[in-house]
Parts: structure tokens; C-alpha cells; sequence
């Protein structure tokens, strides 16, 4: 299977490196030291299972790659309107495109039954540019699991854990082209089961993200330096409950065991805002903090907790540079 990763940084670059092991015909688009690096050394993933190395295909210009059987994009939030600038020599008629990232996705409304089908979620794709580049038919929404990070050029490092990616059509349906991309990030030791409710799957994802993100782009420390302090451990607890409580709102029912999960994480990692915070790098805070907002806003929801820590956390962003200053 022909497959490029788009944004080939710490979950893209653990991905392809996942594919190439599967002995997919993997390619990769990504930039700057890290594509250099690539280009000259190959691509290595330190992982829980071995470190692997492979030599895949690798440019910053999708021209140079051609038509896929599926692309799977993994930039973060403020990149997507270059891939969808970028894409186009990528897809050819059949071509699939996974999103496999955090936070609310751009087609989360889209062809969904209920109050808000079809509702156009600007924030996260500015100008309708990634429903026309590329549209809801050629679709896959995506979760990952995987603490990773971009250690030094061409190096990505994934903490150990309860790895993932979990694959779901936005229609609920259990398709060919979703099973084929699972089964090369099988073949490669990414466990990757296909979902018919993939938005249940973006909202357990999201309220770990919501109780550890905001914490930690405060106390600028990872999850378990950050919850080795009881009271905001408690506080990550109550985010991820006014998390269940928006999600709820839409419909979607998240079991109270995920609460436990998500505020009983001792992960050593740096969530990959913070990432982003420490690298001087735009932050996913629309996708991730804001969106979710805008959403209980939208339904009524009551989030206290979670409208003052993402102020904080926008004003540290804004303060870095990573986030617009309010017009
Ligand atoms: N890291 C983690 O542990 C986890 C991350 N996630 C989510 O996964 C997604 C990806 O995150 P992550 O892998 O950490 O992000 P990274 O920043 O490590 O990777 C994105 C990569 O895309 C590259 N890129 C962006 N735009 C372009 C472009 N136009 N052309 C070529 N390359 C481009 C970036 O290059 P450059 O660096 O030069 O901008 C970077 O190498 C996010 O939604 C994140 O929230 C989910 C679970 C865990
Ligand atoms: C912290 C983690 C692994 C889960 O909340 C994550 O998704 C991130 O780093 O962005």
C-alpha cells in the first residue's frame, strides 16, 4: 500500500516509521533539520518495542511523492491550511486521508444527524480550505495514542504505553480503505483498531488532553510533575468532567472510567502543547482548548474550571508569541 505521512514530526514520524516496518511503501513530507536528517540518515523510532530503523521517502514538496492510496496527515493544527494548499499532487481519484491528530476535527459536524449537522467549524479549518482541498468523501478521522516526541533531527521518541491509532469513517461505517490503512500500521506494531464511533473515540481522546493540557502549559512541567501536587491533580479532574459534561451535551456519552484514566496519569511526557510552548512553535490551541469551549458555550454548558485555565494558558501563549493577540 502507497501511504504518505503529511507532517512527519513526532506522531508522523513514529507512524511512518510503524508503516515502513509493516513494509508498507511509506513516503514522508516534513521540513527543515528534521527532513535533512532524514533525507541523510534515515528515520529512527525509539519505541517500547526496540528502536527501528527505516529509509523512507522524503521531501518538504508533495510534488516530488505523487498519488497515494492514503495520506495520513499529522501536522499540527496551525499547519493544516498548508496541507491543504500542499496536497493536491497527493490524491488521485481513490486516494483516502486520515486526520490523526487532537482535538475537535474540522469535519466533526459534517453529515452528522442532530441540531448542528453540517455546522462549518472555521476555527479549525479558516476558509472552508481543507473541505475543499480535500472533503468529507476522502475523510478518515483519527485518534493517536502515543507519548512521542521529535528528540534530535530524524529522531523520534515515544514513551512506553497502551499505544494506538484508531481509525473511524465520520459516516460510522466500518470501510475497506479505514481497515487497509489499520492493517499496515499493524504490520508495523501500531495497534489500530477501526471504530464505528470515531467521535466518542475524539472526545475520550480530548478530556485527557483538556485535564492535563492547560495544567501543564501553566506549570510548564509534565503531567506527572505537574499531578505530583494533590490539588492540581483534583484540578485535572475537574476539567476532564466539565470535558465529559460538553461532550455529553453533543450527544456523545463518555464513561466515568475514562475520568479516572486521564486523572490518574503518571506519564513523565510534556504534552505536545507544552511541546510547542518550550519550541516556540504555534500552538494547538483552537483545536484543542478553544473549540471545545466554543462548543459548551454553543449548548449551554457550564465549564468554570476550564474557561479560566484556558484564558491562562492563552495569555502564557499569547505572552510567547504562539497565539493571536486579540483584535
Ligand atoms: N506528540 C505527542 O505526543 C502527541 C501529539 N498528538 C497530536 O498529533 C498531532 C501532531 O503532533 P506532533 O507530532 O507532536 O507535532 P510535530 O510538530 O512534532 O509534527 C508535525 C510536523 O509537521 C511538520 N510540518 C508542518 N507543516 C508542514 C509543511 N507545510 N510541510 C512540511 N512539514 C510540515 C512540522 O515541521 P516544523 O516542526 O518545522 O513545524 C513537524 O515536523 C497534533 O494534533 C498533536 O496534538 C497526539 C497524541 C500525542
Ligand atoms: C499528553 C498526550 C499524550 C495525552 O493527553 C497528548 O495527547 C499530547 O501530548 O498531545
Amino acid at each position: 500500500m502507497k501511504i504518505c505521512v503529511y507532517g512527519a514530526g513526532a506522531i508522523g514520524g513514529h507512524l511512518a516509521g510503524r508503516l515502513a516496518r509493516g513494509g508498507a511503501e511509506v513516503s514522508l513530507v516534513a521540513r527543515g533539520a528534521h527532513l535533512a536528517a532524514i533525507q541523510a540518515n534515515g528515520l529512527t523510532v525509539q519505541a517500547h518495542d526496540g528502536t527501528h530503523h527505516s529509509r523512507p521517502r522524503a521531501s518538504a514538496d508533495p510534488r516530488d511523492l505523487g498519488p497515494q492510496d492514503a495520506v495520513i496527515v499529522t501536522v499540527k493544527a496551525p499547519a493544516l491550511p498548508d496541507v491543504a494548499a500542499g496536497i493536491a499532487p497527493l490524491l488521485g481519484p481513490a486516494t483516502a486521508v486520515a486526520f490523526v491528530m487532537n482535538g475537535i476535527p474540522w469535519w466533526y459536524f459534517l453529515g452528522q444527524d442532530g441540531p448542528h449537522r453540517d455546522m462549518r467549524l472555521p476555527a479549525v479549518d479558516p476558509g472552508g480550505a481543507l473541505e475543499s482541498a480535500i472533503g468529507l468523501e476522502r475523510t478518515i478521522g483519527g485518534v493517536v495514542y502515543s507519548a512521542s516526541e521529535v528528540i534530535a533531527p530524524g529522531v523520534v521518541h515515544s514513551e512506553h504505553g497502551n499505544i494506538r491509532v484508531i481509525l473511524g469513517e465520520p459516516d460510522g461505517r466500518i470501510s475497506d480503505r479505514a481497515k487497509a490503512i489499520s492493517a499496515a500500521l499493524e504490520a508495523g506494531g501500531m495497534p489500530s483498531p477501526v471504530t464505528p464511533e470515531i467521535r466518542l473515540e475524539v472526545w475520550a481522546k480530548l478530556l485527557g488532553n483538556l485535564a492535563n493540557g492547560p495544567l501543564c502549559v501553566l506549570t510548564r512541567r509534565g503531567v506527572r510533575d505537574s499531578f505530583a501536587d494533590p490539588l492540581l491533580r483534583e484540578a485535572g479532574r475537574r476539567s476532564a468532567l466539565e470535558a465529559q459534561a460538553i461532550a455529553a451535551s453533543l450527544g456523545v456519552a463518555l464513561p466515568d472510567a475514562h475520568i479516572e484514566r486521564v486523572s490518574q496519569s503518571n506519564m513523565m511526557h510534556k504534552p505536545s502543547i507544552l511541546q510547542d510552548l518550550e519550541l516556540g512553535r504555534p500552538m494547538e490551541i483552537d483545536g484543542l482548548f478553544e473549540m471545545p469551549l466554543h462548543l459548551a458555550r454553543l449548548t449551554g454548558t457550564p465549564t468554570p474550571q476550564l474557561d479560566l485555565l484556558v484564558a491562562l494558558a492563552k495569555q502564557t501563549a499569547r505572552a510567547a508569541g504562539l497565539y493571536p493577540e486579540i483584535a
